[in-house]
Formats: C-alpha cells, sequence, structure tokens
C-alpha cells in the first residue's frame, strides 16, 4: 500500500503540491489526471524520489521512502520503476541492451560499467521483451525503432528492475491513437498479470476511463478528486478543470 501524507513541494515561488493526502492499495490501476501545471509530474517524481519533497511523508508497504538514502534508495528508485514521455533510451545500443540496463542495480558496478551480463540475465530480457511482443527486436538499435515500439523497450526496462510500482509519466504524449493503444494495453496488462501497482500521468480523459480503474484529480497542487472512474462525473469534472459541468467533458474530451 502507498501512503502519502500532507506531501508538498514548492519550487522557488511555485506550490507545486500543497498538502497531498493519499492511500492507494497494491494492485490498482492509477490515472493522475487534472489540466497542465495541475502537478502531476511533480507528485510522480516525489514518489520515485527524483526530487525531494518540502514536507509530508511517503510510505509503501510501512517503508519509509523519504527517509531513505544510499543503497535502500537506489534500491527504491529501481523498484519505483519511471516511464517517460521521452522513453529515456540509449539510441544507439541495442533492445536487448536497454532492457538489460534495468538490472543495472542489482549487478556489480565493474560489470555494470562493461555492460557485461550473464547468461541468465539476457534470458530474463530476452523473456520479458517476448512477453511484449518485442523479441524480434532485441539485437536492434533502439533508435531504429517506432515511438511505440520504443516505448515498450522502456517498459521492458523497467519490468528488469524488478518494480514493486510503475510511475508513467505521460507514456503516450507523444504517440498516434494506435500506439497509444498499444502501450497503454501493455500497462494494463502488466498491471493485471504481475499485479503491479501503476500510476500514470494522462492527458486524456478518454484514456483515464478506458484504462484505469482509479482516478486521481489534481489541481494547483491540491487533491481535487478521488475514486473510481464510475465516481467520475461531469461535476467533479468541471471542478478539476473549470467551466460548467455540462460542457467540460465534452471539452476535456475534444482536446483529448
Ligand atoms: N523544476 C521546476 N522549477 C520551478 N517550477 C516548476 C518546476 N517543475 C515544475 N514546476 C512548476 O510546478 C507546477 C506543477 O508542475 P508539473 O510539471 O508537476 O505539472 P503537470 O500537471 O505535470 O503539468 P503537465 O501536464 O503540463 O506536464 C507548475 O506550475 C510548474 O510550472
Amino acid at each position: 500500500m502507498l501512503q502519502i501524507r500532507n506531501l508538498t513541494k514548492r519550487y522557488a515561488g511555485t506550490l507545486a503540491l500543497d498538502d497531498l493526502s493519499l492511500t492507494i492499495p497494491h494492485g490498482h490501476m492509477v490515472a493522475v489526471i487534472g489540466r497542465s501545471g495541475a502537478g502531476k509530474s511533480t507528485l510522480l517524481r516525489l514518489l520515485n524520489r527524483l526530487i525531494e519533497p518540502s514536507a509530508g511523508t511517503i510510505a509503501f508497504d510501512q517503508q519509509e521512502i523519504t527517509q531513505l538514502s544510499g543503497a535502500d534508495l537506489r534500491r527504491w528508485r529501481a523498484q519505483a520503476a519511471m516511464i517517460f514521455q521521452s522513453y529515456n533510451l540509449s539510441p544507439r545500443l541495442d533492445v536487448l541492451t536497454n532492457v538489460l540496463i534495468g538490472a543495472s542495480t542489482e549487478i556489480p558496478q565493474a560489470r555494470r560499467l562493461l555492460r557485461v551480463y550473464t547468461r541468465e540475465e539476457r534470458l530474463r530480457a530476452a523473456s520479458i521483451l517476448d512477453d511484449l511482443g518485442m523479441v524480434e527486436k532485441a539485437l536492434e538499435r533502439a533508435e531504429r525503432l517506432s515511438g511505440g515500439q520504443q516505448q515498450r523497450v522502456a517498459i521492458a526496462r523497467a519490468l528488469m528492475q524488478s518494480p514493486r510500482i510503475i510511475l508513467a509519466d505521460e507514456p503516450v504524449a507523444s504517440l498516434d491513437p494506435h500506439n497509444t493503444r498499444v502501450v497503454m494495453d501493455t500497462l494494463k496488462w502488466i498491471n493485471r498479470e504481475h499485479g503491479i501497482t501503476v500510476l500514470c500521468n494522462l492527458h486524456s480523459l478518454e484514456l483515464a476511463r478506458s484504462y484505469a480503474d482509479h482516478v486521481v484529480a489534481l489541481k494547483d497542487g491540491r487533491l481535487e478528486f478521488e475514486g473510481s472512474v464510475a465516481e467520475l462525473t461531469g461535476e467533479s469534472l468541471s471542478t478539476v478543470y473549470g467551466g460548467t459541468p455540462e460542457t467540460e467533458e465534452k471539452k476535456v474530451l475534444e482536446v483529448a
């Protein structure tokens, strides 16, 4: 269970996250929605400890994440695997090596630097690629793949990290509708098949409705709505995005 208590993040002049408290049980597929600048990326980055909170606590299964340092913090960063809009692959390395990089926190530094992997590690990476329908691309350079394929490699790398939670920050924002579905289907499959909690920042309300079972809506850094997809009414949407309840959902869907 992920427990966020009074989490606050201030950048120089901006209150990006304002006293957020939230509990997310294991195995949920959560869409984090809200207008641009609402604090969605800030929340995910705080959870991974890419950035430090100004106040508040984050606990995962009783482990206090905000207190971690050294090797424990490195382990947590691997376990809270991030997926980014821009994939963040090494473009000139082949797909298999990109996936193997996900195993790096578990292996000694010398092997990591020289990119020397065991047969077991290579087989595991290939098996993950196979699960995601990407094994035939294993020896191709990452830069030769389409955006949707690169994002699936990034997801495979995240799985190689043996994650306890996946934090996907606008994972489909650069993709066409077909690849958007493929990538969202992949995240949903991981959620269902592996039981891993997925938090996914989404601009599209339609995608949130199709793929998430739970929605967290932020507005100006504050929690505006939390509940099941079914509970997300026109009224709650109008509060999150502004506008009237009648027109707001239509407007959001059009933007999406
Ligand atoms: N490094 C930073 N320095 C200063 N302000 C920042 C920084 N990162 C984010 N902010 C500000 O914090 C607020 C929340 O930003 P955040 O990126 O978390 O929002 P978001 O909901 O993810 O937006 P988007 O959907 O556009 O990505 C915004 O006002 C943003 O300008």
